[in-house]
């Protein structure tokens, strides 16, 4: 049976010809999106030179030797309030008031904080502390150069991003397109949300836990249906979602019994139809993974820690690849406050909790691990890359922040 890590290249090496789009958005519509192009800035950052003190702006070398005990006194020319263009030019012996954020007048190089001087007789401050060139200043593009790269494509676009984009006069950036989802929920036994709970009955909570992920990760669900176990109908739905999604996903009808038609259904679709089926992953390991009209359709086991699972470590591994995403999966090391002696899991649910020092990791599941209780309790998973050598109380692990 093929590894995570082994189906996850073969998934690349069958979809890596898949040509993301991409679309110019306003810079607010751009938060949490992949980034389509290298971002240069076009201009500096300061425009022009500014204060970084309320002062004083003056000549740096008048100011040689200057102490509370020998103050230096230079002449007054006026205030250069801020967003107005300094008018006046700083020469040897002189000095203009500044604001935090305004224009340093030319000649000046250095800003004196105002509680370092004194005005003396009319129209003269006195200095007591010697400065240096530059500073107290911010210099013209001392915070960023123009043509220098601001974001590299495939980052992933931050609100900390925006602030720099927006003072670098950019406001609408190439982002690569939502990736279009369509969700098909199987089985009999289920009912969608609003609908009668009737006896043996249960709802279709994989398919809201997988639109929520999407949106999370900034895609786009196009089509969600929910089909009962009947061959025909399943087919059907299938086509209509190759057509009009990038990928499709599946919940359910994985395994092997006489209800699973995942498998077949994806067979009877054009294209080279099911590639894997069965990955060493638990839970998740009946996975799916097939193709249809050069689209990738995924079955994902109906257990609801599996859909989860296998959309973190598969889907959205795919995912990242195709819009050239900088980012690794966001993680944490967490302290583990339990001992899980060898088991059939590759992978656990845990909570996160505050410790002293560490953030502890306890399991999310009572019981079972494949509890839908446990993905709402849960804040990341710990991937158990032995399973044979189980997980030690005080080991340090890694966990995949959901
Ligand atoms: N004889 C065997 N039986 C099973 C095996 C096996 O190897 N041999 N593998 C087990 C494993 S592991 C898994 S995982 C499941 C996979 O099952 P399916 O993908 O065929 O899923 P279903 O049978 O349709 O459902 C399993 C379980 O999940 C519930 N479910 C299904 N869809 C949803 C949904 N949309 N929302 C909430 N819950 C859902 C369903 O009612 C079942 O309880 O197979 C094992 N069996
Ligand atoms: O592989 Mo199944 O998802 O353990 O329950």
């Amino acid at each position: 049976m093929l590894s995570l890590k082994a189906a996850n290249e073969l998934i690349w090496k069958k979809f890596q010809h898949i040509e993301m789009g991409h679309e110019q958005v306003d810079i607010l519509d751009g938060l949490d999106r992949i980034v389509a192009e290298d971002i240069v800035s076009p201009v500096d950052v300061p425009g022009f030179s500014r204060s970084m003190c309320d002062g004083y702006a003056v000549v740096a070398s008048d100011t040689q030797g200057a102490s509370e005990d020998n103050p230096v006194s230079l002449s007054y020319l006026g205030e250069v309030p801020p967003g107005v263009n300094a008018a006046m030019e700083v020469k040897e012996g002189q000095c203009a008031y500044v604001s935090t954020g305004s224009m340093i007048p030319p000649g000046a190089d250095a800003v004196i904080m105002v509680e370092r001087t004194k005005q003396s007789e009319e129209g003269f401050i006195q200095v007591s502390m010697q400065m240096k060139s530059g500073q107290f200043m911010m210099g013209q593009g001392s915070d960023i150069k123009a043509g220098s790269l601001l974001i590299e494509r495939g980052k992933k676009l931050s609100a900390g991003n925006i602030g720099a984009l927006v003072a670098a006069g950019i406001y609408k950036i190439k982002v690569f397109n939502r990736l279009r989802f369509a969700i098909i929920a199987t089985g009999d036994e289920l009912v969608d949300a609003g609908q009668d709970l009737l006896p043996g009955k249960i709802r279709d909570s994989n398919s809201y836990a997988l639109q929520a992920l999407i949106t999370k990760a900034a895609g786009e669900v196009v089509r969600r249906v929910l089909v009962k176990d009947n061959r025909e109908l399943y087919k059907q739905e299938l086509e209509n979602a190759v057509k009009c999604a990038d990928v499709v996903l599946i919940s359910g009808g994985c395994s092997v019994g006489i209800r699973d038609f995942t498998a077949e259904a994806i067979n009877e679709l054009p294209g080279e139809g099911v590639f894997i089926h069965g990955i060493e992953i638990r839970p998740g390991r009946p996975l799916i993974v097939g193709e249809s009209m050069g689209k990738p359709v995924f079955g994902l086991p109906g257990h609801p820690v599996a859909p989860v699972l296998l959309f973190k470590t598969v889907v959205e591994e795919l995912w990242r690849r195709l819009v050239a995403c900088r980012e690794e999966a966001d993680s944490i090391i967490a302290v583990v406050d339990f001992d899980m002696s060898p088991c059939i899991f590759t992978h656990l649910f845990v909570q996160l909790e505050k410790g002293d020092d560490s953030i502890i990791a306890r399991p999310a599941f009572k019981g079972n691990p494949t509890q839908t209780s446990a993905i709402s309790r849960a804040g990341g998973y710990i991937w158990i890359k032995d399973p044979e050598k189980g997980l030690c109380r005080g080991q340090a692990a890694k966990v995949f922040v959901l």
